[in-house]
C-alpha cells in the first residue's frame, strides 16, 4: 500500500470515497480505515507511528467537526499528511476546515477544500507526490490533466446541453 486513507468515522466514507476513487483512476494501492484521535487515540498513535515502516508514502486524513485527526496524525509521523475537512451538519464544515488548517508552525498538514472536492483533490495530490519518483505515474497524471483541459476546450459554450 502506498497511501493510507483514514477518517474519524464511518459516516465520513461518502466524502472520503472520492479520495479512494481518484487513487483508483491512477491504479495506486491504498488502504482505508476508521481511526479517531478522540475515540481511538491509541490506535491513531499506533497507525501513524507504524505507517512509514509499513511502506506508506502519504496519509490522507478526513474528519469533521472538531477535526483533530489530521493534525494528531501529522504529530506522530513525518510522512506527508493531507487533511480533508468533512462537511459537518451544524457548521457546514467551517469547523472542520478551521480545525485542520490552522496548524501551529513546525507540524504541517496540507489542507484541502471542504467535502467531496477536497477529498478528490487529496487523492490527486497524493498521486502527484508519488509521481515525483515514478515516471509512469507522472505520465498518467499528465494525461489526466490534458484530458480535462481538452474537455473544457471542446465544449466552450456554457448553454450547450
Ligand atoms: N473529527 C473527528 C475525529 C477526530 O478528529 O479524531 N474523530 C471523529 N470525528 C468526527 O466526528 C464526526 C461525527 O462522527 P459520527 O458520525 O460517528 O458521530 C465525523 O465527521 C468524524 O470525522
Amino acid at each position: 500500500m502506498k497511501v493510507g486513507i483514514i477518517m474519524g468515522s464511518k459516516s465520513d466514507w461518502p466524502t472520503m470515497s472520492h479520495a479512494a476513487a481518484m487513487l483508483d483512476q491512477f491504479g495506486i494501492a491504498y488502504e482505508t480505515q476508521v481511526v479517531s484521535a478522540h475515540r481511538t487515540p491509541q490506535l491513531l498513535a499506533d497507525y501513524a507511528q507504524g505507517a512509514q515502516q509499513r511502506g506508506l508514502k502519504v496519509i490522507i486524513a478526513g474528519a469533521g467537526g472538531a477535526a483533530h485527526l489530521p493534525g494528531m496524525c501529522a504529530a506522530f509521523t513525518s510522512l506527508p499528511v493531507l487533511g480533508v475537512p468533512v462537511q459537518s451538519r451544524a457548521l457546514k464544515g467551517m469547523d472542520s476546515l478551521l480545525s485542520i488548517v490552522q496548524m501551529p508552525k513546525g507540524v504541517a498538514v496540507g489542507t484541502l477544500a471542504i467535502g467531496e472536492s477536497g477529498a478528490a483533490n487529496a487523492g490527486l495530490l497524493a498521486a502527484q507526490i508519488l509521481a515525483t519518483s515514478d515516471t509512469d505515474l507522472l505520465a498518467k497524471v499528465d494525461a489526466f490533466r490534458a484530458k480535462q483541459t481538452q474537455q473544457v476546450l471542446e465544449h466552450p459554450d456554457p448553454s450547450e446541453a
